[in-house]
């Protein structure tokens, strides 16, 4: 099925508040932006000019910290460190060589974020986690002794000034600068937004929930997350750079311990995982210190109290509070509800586009945890155009076989080959890349994507359009938007499910998140469909989709493998069955030769051969009931 062929973009059907407020959202934002740009042309005063700086440098910061934490799942609060190595460079390139030329500086502190990025990210986020974590607190606690030691560039504590910006050989005065710091600003949240309402930013997103469904899309958790560590570090030092203009004047302690805080609190209460969360929460802070003395003298007690209720209380902020809010009053109907995407007009599609199938050859498999044998000596084959099921009683093996042939685990023994490809000991990513799709006992989705962009996610490892095509919006953005979109939808379709293409992924029933699974799976164009249990928790009118979209695949030439304790359904699609027991196999042949078998009917219903299939078929099913939602 090619994009072009594939079912057209459905309309947007509802019109009304929403859908005028929704199209108006980014204008709307525009021209507050251009306000606030235009403020001391207004009037706008010294005082609440400088706030606006200040709130605006701070939302930088937080926008940095949100990108790392919010979608790359990584407590990494350096930002105050970039903050300082960007007002340093601006500093000490202004007063010792005189270079005060915005873009240049620009240019120098990017490249500066870059490699600070790259060099501290590849050692921290090789080790993970807390580790990472404990990099970042270290880098904000040895500044003060870096700005030591290398006083004769920095000033040690004495500071260093900073002479004002000039663009393109002329001085800005301090409008200039209040334009500067709001236009960068504003540029920024433009570019972050469109980062992240897109395809990459999706990736973004499965990133932070669920690291094995990344890899298994094809995606390198390391380089994803590396290049999300590496961009977040951008806005801070940019942010350093314009606070050095904004006061003309920086000291060690600007960037002490407590500013990081104030950036984790500002993220916490603006919400990590919203784009403008950011200027949310820096607003807060900033004013909040502004306003109160109490701050001044309970500086990280009110950063606790804040980190605490946002914590507690709205865990995505008070951006996320007013998603639920807003939210809840349309399913009470207070609000109009989101357009529904309409399913497209045509007949459902029946049939793909052929697929190239390999054959996969899994030789002496033996697979053994710390001493538990869970499998020993299988060999199995699936050949392409053919369905190929794997049965077997609970804790025979199964998955742990699906789970070395993706690349989840690597075999003690025996090699795995996808056509002449060996793939036993690849990293999972690897293994998706050279043709391997699979689904899971329990559907993995992502929250905050739509079911149409979470089908459209099984196609990002062959995704050409680049992060900088995408942040700047270039026609290739928009070709590739429309080729996932029709791509999705007709796949959508196919599983009968097109209607639910505009909801939220994680929001759908069982059934239906298995269904958009098989449809993601579909969407990576894969050789290799290995298919986990996808049968159970479904209707009856589900299973005839899964079961026309399994088949679908087989006749468009894919390799199928089915774990699956549905009986009737191996039965019913099924080319060739292996049955596993105890982690070894059993029996291979047609479904005809499984159900007369006597060593797989003593297997499952215990006595020699002489129960009847119904008897078998009973036992499956119980088997089926018994492992739902199992993993
Ligand atoms: N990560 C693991 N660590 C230790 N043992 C494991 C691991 N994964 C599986 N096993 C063991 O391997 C054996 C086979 O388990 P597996 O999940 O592959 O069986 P299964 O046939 O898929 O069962 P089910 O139908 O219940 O899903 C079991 O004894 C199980 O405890």
């Amino acid at each position: 099925m090619s994009a072009d062929s594939a079912v057209v973009r459905p309309p947007v059907t509802s019109s009304g508040l929403f859908a005028k407020v929704s199209r108006f959202r980014g204008l709307l934002m525009l021209a507050l932006g251009l306000l606030v740009l235009l403020g001391p042309y207004l009037g706008m005063s010294g005082y609440l000019a400088r706030t606006v700086m200040l709130v605006g440098i701070l939302s930088l910061l937080t926008s940095g910290l949100n990108i790392v934490l919010g979608y790359a799942g990584e407590l990494a609060v350096n930002q105050v460190f970039l903050y300082a190595v960007g007002a340093y460079v601006t500093a000490y390139l202004g007063t010792a060589h005189g270079i005060t030329d915005v873009p240049l500086i620009f240019g120098i502190v990017i490249l500066a974020a870059l490699v600070i990025g790259l060099v501290t990210g590849i050692p921290g986020l090789r080790l993970g986690g807390w580790s990472l974590a404990m990099v970042a607190f270290f880098m904000v606690i040895i500044l003060p002794s870096v700005v030591q030691v290398l006083s004769k560039y920095t000033g040690g504590p004495l500071g260093l000034s900073t002479p004002l910006p000039t663009l393109f050989g002329r001085d800005l005065g301090d409008r200039g600068v209040y334009v500067l710091i709001v236009a960068t600003v504003i540029i920024w949240f433009a570019l972050a937004r469109n980062l992240i309402l897109s395809a990459h930013g999706n990736a973004f997103l499965v990133l932070r929930q669920s690291p094995i469904l990344a890899e298994s899309l094809g995606i390198s958790v390391f380089r994803l997350k590396l290049i999300v560590y590496v961009i977040s570090a951008v806005p801070c030092a940019l942010g350093g750079a314009l606070f050095a203009w904004l006061d003309g004047f920086i000291a060690p302690d600007t960037f002490t311990f407590a500013m990081a805080l104030s950036v984790l609190a500002a993220s916490m209460f603006g919400g990590a995982t919203s784009i403008y969360g950011a200027l949310v929460g820096a607003f807060l802070l900033q004013y909040g210190q502004q306003q109160l003395t109490v701050f001044a003298q309970l500086e990280l007690v009110i950063y606790g109290v804040f980190l605490l209720a946002a914590a507690l209380v709205f865990r995505n902020g008070l951006t996320g509070l007013f998603r639920t809010l807003v939210a809840r009053a349309r399913h009470r109907g207070w609000l109009p509800t989101a357009p529904a995407l309409r399913a497209a007009e045509q007949p459902p599609t029946t049939g793909l586009e052929p697929i190239e199938g390999r054959p996969l050859s899994c030789r002496d498999i033996g697979k053994n945890f710390g001493g538990n044998q869970a499998l020993t000596g299988v060999s199995i084959d699936a050949a392409p155009g053919r369905i190929t099921a794997l049965i077997g009683p609970n804790g025979s093996g199964k998955t742990t076989l699906l789970n070395l042939m993706c690349g989840f685990y690597t075999p003690s023994a025996g090699s795995i080959t996808l056509g002449d490809t060996t793939i036993s000991g690849l990293k999972p990513f690897k293994v998706a890349r050279a043709g391997v799709a699979r689904t899971f006992q329990t559907p993995m989705v992502a929250r905050g994507m739509t079911t149409r962009e979470f089908v459209a996610s099984g196609r990002y490892s062959q995704q050409k359009v680049s992060m900088l095509a995408t942040v700047l919006r270039l026609p290739s953005f928009r070709r590739g938007v429309r080729a996932d979109d029709s791509e999705a939808l007709a796949l959508l379709e196919l599983m009968g499910i097109a209607q639910t293409a505009g909801t939220e992924v994680s929001e759908l029933p069982l059934g239906t998140r298995r269904l958009a699974e098989v449809a993601r799976a579909l969407a990576a164009r894969p050789q290799l469909f290995l298919f986990d249990e996808v049968a159970s928790g479904l209707d009856p009118a589900d299973l005839d989709s899964l079961e026309r979209a399994i088949r679908a695949i087989r006749d468009a030439g894919g390799t199928v493998v089915l774990v699956e304790h549905n009986f009737p359904l191996v039965l019913k699609v099924s080319d060739t069955i292996h049955v596993l027991s105890r982690g070894e196999l059993i029996a291979t042949g047609t479904p005809e030769e499984i159900q007369r078998d006597a060593r797989v009917l003593e297997e499952y219903t215990g006595s020699s051969g002489a129960e009847t299939v119904a008897g078998l078929e009973a036992d499956l099913e119980v088997a089926g009931t018994d492992n739902e939602g199992g993993r």
